[in-house]
């Protein structure tokens, strides 16, 4: 998946393909405007306060106790960043494509993933720092009361909870598969629906004590504690337990060095039944000869915040063979662009 500006003509098209328009300007300003536009929609309340049907900017300006001139503003800019759309007669509404995601009623909500952007936007103020002294902003060593924590686990719960289903059917456990063990899992979700689809499935999600304490709660109001239990610890350094028929080891590579990985999925291999299963789901990035994409942004925001990488599927397979993992298979997930999920067994 790649960054780009859409033409609406053939002149701004002709335009493009002559090179004529600065994209970088359009990246660096149209990027930023429209990222925090989407966010103050959230914060200032505007999309929930949309569901209930199409408002005038003054009636909605009045309700949410904001400026006339500012509301008209935002939702025009809502409107430019297909989140909102304006009806004749000037009311506006949630467009109908972004209901599913800005709705807060809908399951497909991602209200709470907008909200853990203005933490992110923070971070991302300190990138020309991080990069000259190649020190990361540390997300995970913040205290486990820190807000942020659970800003972070529920944005990361939204973005699971689009696509469990589609990760939890792939991954195939074997027969009477018991416990599985989630690192790294926070809110639980994958591990839940991993259990909700095999029969007598327990799992334990590892995970530091700021994330765990948000995601237990998570599970709790799902009414999952039968489930999925919540364990304090470093992946690190923890005693992982086992034997379990099943290791998942979702989006938490990318925070852990080369070696780290390595000596993980080594502890790994000794927790894991000899016929059980290891699934890990990743941002990958393309091999670094193949044209540009937008995965190494995702690969500078896991330098910025842990001190890690984007890895490409040749440094993953990497870790993965010497640990002495062979991948079974692996496929793209359609509803989180540029993840992929790895199934593989001890070799
Ligand atoms: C990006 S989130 C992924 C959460 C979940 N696995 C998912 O895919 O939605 C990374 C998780 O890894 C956890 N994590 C990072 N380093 C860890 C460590 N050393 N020990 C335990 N958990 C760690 C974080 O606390 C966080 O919950």
């Amino acid at each position: 998946m790649r960054l780009g500006l859409k033409a609406d003509n053939l002149l701004e098209r002709v335009a493009g393909w002559l090179n004529l328009a600065p994209q970088p300007v359009a990246h660096a300003f149209f990027g930023m405007m429209a990222s925090r536009t989407l966010m103050a929609g959230v914060r200032l309340g505007v999309y929930e306060a949309l569901t209930d049907g199409p408002v005038s900017a003054e009636t909605l300006a009045a309700r949410l106790k904001l400026s006339q001139e500012g509301t008209r503003t935002l939702l025009e800019a809502l409107v430019a960043c297909e989140a909102v759309e304006r009806q004749r007669g000037g009311r506006y509404r949630l467009a109908p494509r972004a209901r599913r995601w800005l709705d807060p009623r809908s399951p497909n909500y991602v209200g709470a993933f907008l909200e853990f952007n203005y933490a992110q936007w923070d971070w991302w103020n300190k990138l020309e720092g991080t990069v000259r002294t190649g020190e990361a902003v540390d997300i995970h060593g913040f205290a486990p009361d820190d807000a942020r924590w659970r800003d972070y686990i529920h944005a990361m719960h939204q973005l699971a909870r689009l696509a469990a289903p589609e990760v939890a059917g792939a991954i195939p456990l074997p027969r009477g598969a018991k416990h599985v063990l989630d690192l790294g899992g926070a809110h639980g979700w994958f591990a839940a629906e991993l259990c909700l689809r095999n029969k007598g499935l327990k799992a334990t999600v590892l995970d530091l004590e700021g994330s765990a304490r948000v995601g237990r709660e998570i599970i709790a109001s799902a009414g999952l504690t039968h489930l999925v239990t919540h364990r304090e610890g470093d992946i690190l350094t923890a005693e992982l337990g086992g034997p379990y028929d099943g290791v998942m080891l979702f989006q938490v590579m990318h925070h852990l060095s080369p070696a780290q990985n390595v000596a993980l999925l080594r502890r790994v291999r000794g927790s894991l039944a000899p016929k059980g299963t290891l699934a890990v789901l990743e941002y990958l990035r393309e091999d670094r000869d193949a044209p540009a994409s937008a995965a190494p942004l995702i690969g500078l925001h896991y330098f910025l915040t842990s001190g890690a990488a984007a890895y490409t599927p040749a440094e993953v397979e990497g870790f993965l063979d010497d640990a002495g993992f062979r991948i079974e298979h692996s496929r793209p997930i359609r509803h989180l662009p540029l993840q992929t999920l790895l199934v593989a067994r001890l070799d």
